[in-house]
């Protein structure tokens, strides 16, 4: 059984109050550790640790290389512990083993590209009307807040500590409370590569009292979320006090459109790893699936027969597609959608139950469910339900396809299907969101920037853009010809 600390200023510590969190499995409810239960008292601690150390310890004047070795060291005892954190993190959210091994090389992928550009040139010069050379230096922000969800723990968590660690930053971290146990062991091995004590503090604790102190509290230079968009507007508001630099990577309803002419068995295929993939508890998720009439029946038919096939069951058993949701909690909101979607009049295709059967009765488990013949008012079309729930639309030509996908608060994702080049090209570029496929769903790559339009958020992870996101820009201009200004009369 895990006993998780807190690390701040370079010590395992539990919290000032004392109080505790048990964390469970979500496959079967079983206890899997108990985690220290921060507080606002523990943020301020661990921001007063990570304030002396960029300024006063010399952490902002670290060699960029000196902080990729860092980084690398982390990757390298992270990949060689693989295993130990794909079982634990499964153990912990729930997804299937496959998906928590796939999680991990990303992390370790995630480290490694970052640790590689900490080290690439960064700045801009700028050739002006005077004789002065005008030059950009991009600058550690400072202490950095990072806040992140339960669905992908530990992926999540590096998205932000690389960029922000390779920019050469302090950090005080935040996971979500259900799913701490990989961060902590994350920052085990932190402390084993060798960031100085202060650098990398991990604050464990509910959002309310740790992320709003995050967000709040005036020793904090930016914030970077990832969660719900509710959430996020409550960061967003907190983090006026001191004008921090904010991103927030926020929820989405992603649309789908698949066109007649598509690679039938390839569009059905994308559609179900489009939803149903991590259980659904993603933010990109293809939720909303958006048919061409003509096709429309034909499609559903097989969606919904392979959609019935899907294993699901304890993640750790190699068999298993799809996993539990990540808490109670978490499932009866789920399942509340479902029933809210029967009483609005969507035609329920498959699934729509909590599967009791086969042993799973002590876990969090949801059928695969498909809405058919939704409508744009209906709520289980409009809401973010994060959980396996297809909604499907149908439309009539490329026009009705567009106003249907965009007809959505958020913009996080989207993806075509359709062999007709320019088609796809042509719905793509005036689809408003900020990740899209053509003829495929959900791969991500840290080489290339991810983040949403509208209300799913604001700035961008990954890519150059999501180092930038933890700098700071400085013009510098130097004088070519030092001379008088002769404005003034002597
Ligand atoms: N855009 C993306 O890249 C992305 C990726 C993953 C998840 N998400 C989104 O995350 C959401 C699901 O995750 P969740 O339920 O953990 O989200 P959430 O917003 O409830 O919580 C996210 C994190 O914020 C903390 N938090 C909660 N209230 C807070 C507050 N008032 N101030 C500061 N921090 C607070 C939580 O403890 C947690 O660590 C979904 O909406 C999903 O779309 C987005
Ligand atoms: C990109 N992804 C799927 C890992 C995170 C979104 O929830």
């Amino acid at each position: 059984m895990l006993n998780g600390k807190m690390y701040i200023d370079g010590a395992w510590t539990p919290s000032i109050s004392g109080q505790t969190r048990d964390v469970v499995n979500p496959a079967d409810g079983s206890l899997l550790g108990t985690v220290a239960r921060g507080g606002a008292e523990d943020v301020k601690k661990a921001v007063a640790a990570a304030k002396r150390a960029f300024y006063e310890d010399g952490w902002m004047d670290t060699k960029p290389a000196e902080r990729a070795g860092l980084l690398l060291k982390a990757a390298g005892l992270l990949e060689s512990r693989g295993e130990e954190f794909a079982a634990l993190e499964t153990k912990n959210n729930g997804k299937p083993l496959r998906e928590s091994v796939f999680d991990v090389n990303d992390a370790v992928s995630c480290l490694r590209y970052y640790a590689g550009l900490a080290t690439k040139p960064h700045g801009q010069t700028y050739d002006v009307s005077d004789p002065m050379q005008a030059m950009t230096v991009r600058e550690a922000i400072g202490v950095c807040g990072l806040i992140v969800p339960w669905n992908y723990p530990l992926l999540m968590a590096m998205w932000k500590i690389a960029p922000a660690l390779a920019a050469g930053n302090t950090i005080v971290f935040k996971p979500a409370e259900a799913t701490p146990l990989t961060a902590v062991k994350f920052f085990e091995l932190l402390e084993e590569a060798g960031f100085p004590k202060g650098v990398a503090n991990l604050v464990l604790g509910p959002g309310g009292a740790v992320g709003s102190e995050i967000a709040a509290n005036m020793d904090i230079d930016k914030v970077a979320f990832t969660g719900g968009t509710e959430t996020g507007r409550s960061i967003m508001r907190a983090a006026a006090g001191n004008i921090k630099s904010i991103s927030l990577e926020l929820g989405g309803k992603s649309p789908n459109i698949v066109f007649a002419d598509a690679d039938f068995d390839i569009a059905v295929d994308y559609a179900l790893f489009g939803i149903f993939c991590n259980q659904g508890e993603v933010c990109s998720a293809g939720s909303r699936l958006i048919l061409e009439d003509t096709i429309y029946d034909k499609f559903l038919a097989a969606l919904a027969g392979r959609a019935k096939k899907i294993r699901v069951g304890n993640g750790l058993n190699e068999k298993t597609e799809m996993g539990p949701l990540v808490s109670r909690e978490h499932m009866e909101k789920v399942l509340g959608y479902i029933e809210l979607g029967k009483k609005e009049g969507a035609r329920l295709l498959c699934g729509g139950n909590r599967i009791v059967t086969g042993g799973l009765d002590k876990g969090f488990f949801v059928e695969p469910t498909i809405f058919a013949d939704t409508t744009p008012d209906m709520r289980v079309v409009r809401e973010e339900i994060f959980g396996p729930v297809l909604a499907v639309q149908k439309f009539h030509g490329e026009e009705e396809a567009l106003r249907l996908a965009n007809d959505t608060d958020y913009g996080l994702a989207g993806g075509v299907f359709t062999n007709d080049g320019a088609k796809a090209l042509r719905v793509i570029k005036k689809l408003r969101a900020g990740i899209t496929w053509i003829n495929a769903y959900h791969p991500t790559y840290c080489e290339a920037p991810w983040g949403g339009y509208r209300q799913s958020g604001i700035g961008r992870d990954l890519g150059t853009y999501g180092y930038e996101e933890y700098t700071e820009v400085k013009q510098i201009n130097i004088s070519l010809q030092p001379a008088e200004t002769g404005w003034f009369d002597k």
